[in-house]
């Protein structure tokens, strides 16, 4: 077979899958719903042959309803006032229907999308810009028109199979009264679909052009309208720039479109042509025929009411699919993206409070050249407070991604008592772990909501709420609040107050107390106290010593003078542990911790920030 056949063939094979694969997500729409839908197609689809043959009896009694002879006129006017009802009532049933249907099928592929996105083993995956891609093109939240929903392709493939009924019904009725018509327009309608398929794939090249542009106008018309970002907009004057950026991306986006659909509207003539001008010569045909006596009018009317049936349904362009095609084939892409690897034959079980090894561990995030963490050999003690310190960039936030395992080592692996955690589903280890992230995220909900999120796996408990937030120093910003607990942290919302960054880290540090207190063993702390004030911090500190029970933390700070607290710190450089011991071990030893220390304390002495930078030590 030849390169183009054989391309043709694959895009044949792909076609009949999406059509399957639509057919199948009709479920969503609901048994009752889709049941009124499909009775709702069934009757539309034998409407028209339903009227030609009403039409055509009621003009062949016509004499009778003109000399008002009741008795035969009755039936024939009665049966086209039903047919005429009927189709209006199917008329005004359809868009509810339709609207229903749809927005049921597009809920539950958004679903779908977010249970995808959001429980995929690593983050890893969805940092690569072709899956953020995939992403976008299939979360069905079309907000520059460009994006496809599947609701609307879905429901075509139901009104497909009643055009096909009203076809194959008017033709029946069409071949009872002029047999040599019904080739005529097959042939036709064959023709006109051939031209459609071709305009569909043209069409479908032309929307791929505009995925890349249509993400970056999202990007500028998000961050004009979001409060973060508007900050900047408005200090930076970039207003005028941004607008400027979506409608260049808009443009790029639309441009194409526009171009195609101007191609497509001048070309439209073709297959109206090709279905027209058959169906005018057999007008013409029975017409003549009709005026000669050879055929009675009666016939005449039923060959135009069932052949204009069949052309209606033949000029509908039956691929107007392209968007929610695409929208489903990129989530099955995405599921092959985000696809967690096989599940290990059998489970190995966690042991409690396990020693955790990095053995060996190495890690380069993809797309970059050079690994950031250089075979790490790390032990963590069940209970034990582990400091980890480091210049910027040396991968301590890298080591604690790791740790959650939101990535995979590249090298090396993680042990929990000598058993590899490659092993134990990542949700799983992931039960046994609280971390508060450099970049944690401010929830638009209330405060006992922001907490509680540290175990959204158990029933909300109050009493591990208060004591979290007490442990935190959370407790004087609550006094403060106006609906105490229940004070909603975002100003966008009723009520709403905003925190300052330190309040927001004192709530974030319950939110990571709150899961130990509520089962959770290790403790991951990424820079907790950054905005908090010394004194805070320090009690904040004194607190987390004295009530993290049998907890293990893990805790990362640029702050010495925190760390120096800890049972061990550990030096991060060069992506390897180049110092380990206890504070007073590793001021005793001289190293570069020392020259940290050092350094850090006299700043602080002087009065300036206790951050060192890349340059300080040597
Ligand atoms: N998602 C990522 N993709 C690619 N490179 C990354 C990513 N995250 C971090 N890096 C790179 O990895 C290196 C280590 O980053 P990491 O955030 O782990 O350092 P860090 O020690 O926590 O720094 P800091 O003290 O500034 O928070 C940096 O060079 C950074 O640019």
């Amino acid at each position: 077979m030849s390169t183009i056949g054989l391309a043709a063939q694959v895009e044949a094979t792909a076609t009949m899958r999406d059509r399957i694969e639509m057919l199948r997500r009709l479920k969503a729409a609901g048994v009752g719903l889709l049941t009124a839908l499909t009775a709702l197609t069934v009757l539309e689809g034998l409407l028209p042959a339903t009227t030609a043959v009403a039409f055509a009896t009621l003009v062949s009694r016509l004499d009778a309803v003109v000399s008002g002879d009741a008795a035969v006129a009755v039936t024939p006017l009665l049966l086209y006032l039903i047919v005429v009802l009927a189709g209006y009532a199917l008329g005004v049933l359809r868009e509810p229907l339709r609207y229903l249907a749809q927005t049921r099928i597009d809920g539950e592929h958004r679903a779908r999308v977010a249970q995808l996105t959001s429980t995929s083993d690593t983050v890893g995956a969805l940092e690569r810009p072709e899956v953020q891609a995939l992403i976008w093109q299939t979360r069905a939240d079309p907000e520059s028109f460009i994006e496809g929903t599947p609701g609307p392709g879905v429901l075509v493939q139901l009104e497909l199979l009643g055009r096909l009924l009203a076809m194959v019904s008017a033709g029946v009725v069409l071949a009872a009264y002029a047999w040599w018509l019904v080739p005529v327009l097959v042939v036709a309608g064959l023709a006109a679909e051939r031209l459609y398929s071709r305009e569909a794939k043209r069409r479908r090249l032309v929307w791929r052009r505009s995925i890349a542009p249509g993400m970056h106008a999202d990007v500028w018309a998000n961050a004009i309208v979001s409060p973060s970002e508007g900050k900047e907009v408005r200090v930076f004057g970039l207003g005028d720039w941004a607008v400027g950026r979506i409608q260049h991306h808009l443009r790029l986006a639309f441009n194409p479109m526009w171009t195609h659909g101007r191609r497509t509207l001048a070309s439209l003539w073709q297959p109206a042509l090709i279905l027209t001008v058959p169906l005018l010569a057999a007008y013409a045909g029975v017409a003549l025929a009709a005026v000669r006596g050879a055929a009675t009018v009666a016939v005449a009317a039923a060959v135009f009411a069932a052949s204009t049936a069949v052309y209606q349904a033949l000029t509908e362009n039956p691929h107007f699919t392209v968007n929610t095609v695409h929208c489903m084939r990129a989530y099955e892409q995405l599921k092959v993206e985000l696809a967690a690897p096989a599940p290990a034959e059998r489970v190995a079980e966690l042991p409690e409070r396990p020693v955790i090894r990095f053995e060996h561990v190495g890690f380069q995030y993809a797309g970059t050249t050079r690994p950031v963490l250089d075979r790490i050999d790390l032990e963590i003690r069940p209970g034990e407070l582990l400091g980890v310190v480091g210049l910027n960039g040396a991968g301590k936030s890298t080591l604690i991604r790791l740790l959650a395992r939101l990535y995979e080592p590249t090298a090396g692996r993680l042990t929990a008592d000598g058993l590899d955690l490659a092993g134990v589903p990542a949700e799983v280890w992931r039960r046994r772990l609280s971390v508060v992230f450099q970049d944690f995220v401010r929830y638009p909900l209330s405060v006992a909501d922001n907490v509680a999120l540290g175990n959204g796996g158990v029933p909300r408990d109050q009493a591990a709420l208060t004591a979290a937030a007490e442990d935190a120093g959370l407790t004087g910003v609550l006094d403060r609040l106006p609906l105490g607990w229940d004070t909603p942290l975002s100003r966008s919302r009723t009520g709403g107050v905003d925190l300052s960054g330190g309040q927001w880290q004192q709530v974030v540090l319950a939110r990571a107390l709150y899961a130990v207190r509520t089962g959770a063993e290790i403790l991951v702390l990424d820079e907790p106290t950054a905005h908090l004030d010394v004194r805070t911090e320090f009690e904040v500190f004194d607190r987390l010593a004295a009530h993290k029970g049998d907890a293990t933390v893990v805790l990362i700070s640029h702050r010495l003078s925190t760390v120096r607290q800890a049972d061990r710190i550990v030096l991060l450089g060069d992506g390897r542990i180049t110092e380990s011991g206890r504070h007073d071990e590793l001021i005793a030893h001289g190293g570069a911790y020392a020259e940290m220390f050092a350094l850090q304390a006299e700043r602080f002495r002087r009065g300036f920030d206790d951050r060192l930078e890349e340059g300080d030590v040597r």
